[in-house]
């Protein structure tokens, strides 16, 4: 396993990890909030009845805690590959194993909320669902509104509300349930360049309190430099990771790497081996950028 890898685990696991143990990164993935996914392999069938993997026996662990993005030509399988692991769709073969207790969260592009409930009722709504009492959902949902910036609007409508803003209040609804996981699918691409960053801040926040693991996919390769701790990059036709990397903790770095990751994406360089391509400039996930 590479040491890409091993310095985005835990600090006590990275060590363990380090020095080779494979073992113990399979290990890592099934503490809580972390994922394991095998030969995970997805196939759709074209209009003239040929079958086309999407996904072809992908695998790859993800640490808990750890944010990673997942960056990739248009087609080649962010949001298939996204959609299996959060359940919504099922492999034709392989497996996503999540580490027990798990549940999972999900943000998508457009946002999920009830245009006749609150701004209040959606985000308490999947407590409401797991039983949780009227008086401790309101609670929850106060803070949480709070927490992403939208206090005092709880009794809004979503429609009286901008894009923005919505997403904010879609963000809180997958919050409430306290995922272990949270997945992601261009949560912020719909919104104007100003707002997406300051929701991209918000996120980081958020995650830095929380430390939920996040799988995150995005077209944007600085995106996904600027909020992960790795990225991963899928090739288009089932080609599978192309590069799984740490992002470095420097800004110069990062740039070399997004101009890397850009070739790749366009075909115009080979896959990276992981680690390699960061010369060392591993972030562990206590750094704090
Ligand atoms: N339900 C489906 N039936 C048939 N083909 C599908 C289905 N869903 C996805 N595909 C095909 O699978 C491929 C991957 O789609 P997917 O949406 O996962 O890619 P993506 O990387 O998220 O793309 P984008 O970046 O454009 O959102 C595409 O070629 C798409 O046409």
């Amino acid at each position: 396993m590479s040491r890409a890898f091993a310095a985005l685990g835990s600090a006590a696991q990275t060590a363990e990890i380090a020095s080779g143990d494979d073992d113990a990164v399979a290990r890592a993935a099934t503490a809580v909030g972390g994922v394991s996914v095998r030969g995970l392999t997805k196939y759709f069938v074209a209009p003239d009845g040929a079958r086309h993997a999407v996904i072809d026996r992908l695998s790859f662990d993800v640490p808990p805690g750890q944010f990673v993005c997942v960056l990739g030509a248009s087609g080649s399988g962010k949001t298939t590959l996204l959609r299996l692991l959060g359940g919504l769709a099922s492999p034709d073969a392989g497996r996503v194993d999540f580490a027990a207790p798990s549940s999972r969260g999900f943000v998508f592009q457009q946002d999920a909320l009830l245009p006749w409930r609150s701004v209040l009722d959606n985000v308490a709504f999947g407590l409401a669902m797991r039983g949780v009492a009227r008086a401790e959902r309101r609670r929850r949902a106060l803070a949480l509104l709070d927490t992403v910036g939208l206090g005092g609007l709880h009794d809004q409508l979503p429609n009286r509300l901008s894009g923005g803003m919505r997403q904010r209040v879609n963000l809180a609804r997958a919050l409430a349930v306290e995922p272990t996981v949270l997945l992601m699918d261009e949560p912020f691409s719909a919104l104007d360049v100003r707002t997406r960053s300051r929701l991209q801040g918000e996120l980081r926040d958020i995650w830095r309190a929380r430390r939920s693991t996040v799988i995150f996919v995005t077209h944007q390769i600085d995106e996904a430099l600027q909020l992960g701790q790795r990225v991963m990059v899928l090739g288009a036709g089932g080609a599978g990771i192309l590069a799984d990397l740490a992002v470095p903790a420097s800004e110069a770095a990062r740039a070399a790497l997004a101009t890397r990751i850009h070739a790749l994406i366009d075909g115009a360089s080979q896959p990276v081996a992981a680690a390699s391509a960061v010369d060392g400039h591993v972030q562990s996930p206590e750094h704090q950028r």
